[in-house]
């Protein structure tokens, strides 16, 4: 392809969802363009229908002969449709647009069928729903062809899309794979949810429906041992979040040194860290709106010091159904607790979101994502002793422990009695030493001592593990 063409003759070939929203983007800003298509005379259907109707459509011989980039946006196992026009598609860019898993890479099939076009792979990052957006996708160029690459580059800037040079064809494997990517770094975080899940749902349901001294009725089930259900795991994941960033604190703090190697599983742990933390925080949610449907004397008979049970007054007379029963300063503390709790983790959740954290500096981040996180695990496990206090008081320590709420706090306790015992000042300075850089006498040369200890990097980078206390 000669590169002398700053204005060259662009082909869309194809009239479906992406031609039309990438033809629309060419229209928007006046950059001239046809449609290739099998039926050029038929009347166009579907979302844009109107681009086609107002642009110039031709058949696929003409459509790809006149042109001089082709932008390929049918599906990979139509692209038998060019041979129809091989003899006149040579020099010409053939641009590869497709993202199809499981199947031969489009660009290589190309490329196999027509050596001496300039094949590039772009634009397939971009969804078609994107491309209606003024600010647009950004778009990635691979190719051979380095020409061909700049054309591509220059066109793409043309109807205004940020547009990367992602260098040799072959890199074009990683960009489908950056579309067809379900959730990544998700699977590991759902299995421990499930098996958290699994566990909390079988424990809780044999105690209410059968371990209990008074076993609830089944009609509890749906809406107020879920929630205890659901509580549990809520709180569960918000331990599972904070616990390994303590326990690798405590490890820093033994060897001195903030470049510890630890075990795989727990490297895995610190990695999902975040995605447990969003966990809570939707698990968290459907607590609250459980609760609020649920709050009653019926289901919380300790906040309503009047009605014993819901059922009677202390003075032995039964309530009054219609009159107002407010709640003591257990039930409003109770609720207070878990609602400062939830701003927390609300908060904690938006400061995750790609483009409030890009906008936060260091300081900022650690102090949403350290302190704010430290203040929710304590107000979650406040607001659940406060909830079973007045119950746990009169029972004995043997009927207290295998109770739902008591088990679900033992990881959050640990994790704020771990984070408690760091924020002492005399430790709390000590790691903040040791994490700016300062080794203690285990480490103070070689890369890898024999108790494992890496070497610090000269520029006092921050290692591979940047845990937040
Ligand atoms: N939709 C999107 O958001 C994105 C799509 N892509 C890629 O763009 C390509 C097109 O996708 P999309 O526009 O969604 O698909 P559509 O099914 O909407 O359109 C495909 C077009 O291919 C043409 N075509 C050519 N030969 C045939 C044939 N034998 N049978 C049926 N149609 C044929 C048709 O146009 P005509 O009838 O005029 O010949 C048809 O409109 C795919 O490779 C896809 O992976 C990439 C990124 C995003
Ligand atoms: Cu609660």
């Amino acid at each position: 392809m000669a590169e002398d063409s700053s204005h060259p003759r662009i082909c869309i070939l194809g009239t479906g969802e992406f031609a039309r929203a990438l033809g629309a983007r060419f229209r928007r800003y006046g950059v001239p363009f046809w449609f290739g298509s099998r039926d050029p005379a038929r009347r166009p259907t579907g979302l844009l229908k109107e681009v086609i109707e107002k642009s110039t459509v031709k058949n696929v011989e003409e459509a790809c002969t006149e042109s001089d980039i082709i932008i390929l946006a049918i599906h990979r196992r139509h692209y038998g449709l060019l041979e129809r026009c091989e003899t006149h598609l040579d020099d010409k860019i053939l641009v590869d647009v497709s993202n199809e898993p499981g199947s031969e890479l489009g660009f290589e099939r190309l490329a196999t069928m027509f050596p001496k076009c300039a094949i590039t792979k772009a634009f397939n990052t971009a969804s078609s729903r994107a491309m209606a957006l003024d600010e647009g996708p950004c778009v990635y160029v691979c190719g051979n062809d380095e020409a061909a690459r700049r054309v591509l580059l220059r066109m793409a800037a043309r109807i205004g899309l940020p547009a990367v040079d992602y260098g040799r064809l072959g890199n074009g494997g990683a960009l489908e794979e950056q579309v067809n990517r379900l959730f990544p770094g998700w699977g590991w975080p759902c299995l421990v949810v499930m098996v958290i899940s699994a566990f909390w749902i079988v424990f809780a349901a044999c105690r209410a429906f059968k371990l209990r001294k008074n076993p609830y009725s089944p009609e509890r089930l749906p809406t107020n041992v879920a929630n205890k259900i659901v509580g549990a795991i809520a709180a569960t994941c918000l331990g599972m979040a904070y616990f390994p960033g303590c326990l690798v604190a405590f490890v820093q703090l033994a060897r001195g040194s903030k470049n510890v190697d630890l075990p795989k599983i727990i490297d895995q742990w610190l990695g999902i860290r975040q995605q447990l933390g969003l966990f809570a925080l939707i698990l968290a949610t459907l607590h609250v709106i459980l609760s609020l449907v649920l709050i009653s004397p019926a289901y919380f008979p300790h906040w309503y010091p009047e009605a014993i049970d819901g059922k009677r007054f202390a003075n032995g007379t039964p309530p009054d159904p219609l009159g107002p029963i407010r709640m003591t300063w257990i039930g409003e503390t109770v609720i207070l607790l878990g609602a400062l709790a939830m701003v927390a983790l609300v908060l904690i959740g938006i400061a995750t979101l790609p483009a409030i954290s890009r906008s936060l500096g260091w300081r900022e981040w650690r102090c949403v994502q350290s302190h704010m996180g430290f203040a929710c695990l304590l107000l979650t496990t406040c607001h659940v002793v406060m909830r079973g206090a007045p119950v746990w008081l009169n029972k004995s320590v043997k009927d207290v422990i295998p109770t739902v709420s008591f088990l679900s706090l033992l990881l959050p306790w640990l994790t704020v009695g771990m984070r408690l015992v760091l924020y002492t000042p005399c430790l709390y300075r000590r790691v903040a030493r040791i994490r700016s850089g300062e080794f203690s006498k285990y480490a103070d040369s070689g890369s890898a001592g024999k108790d494992g200890i890496k070497k610090e990097t000269d520029d006092g980078a921050v290692g591979d593990l940047s845990i937040v206390v």
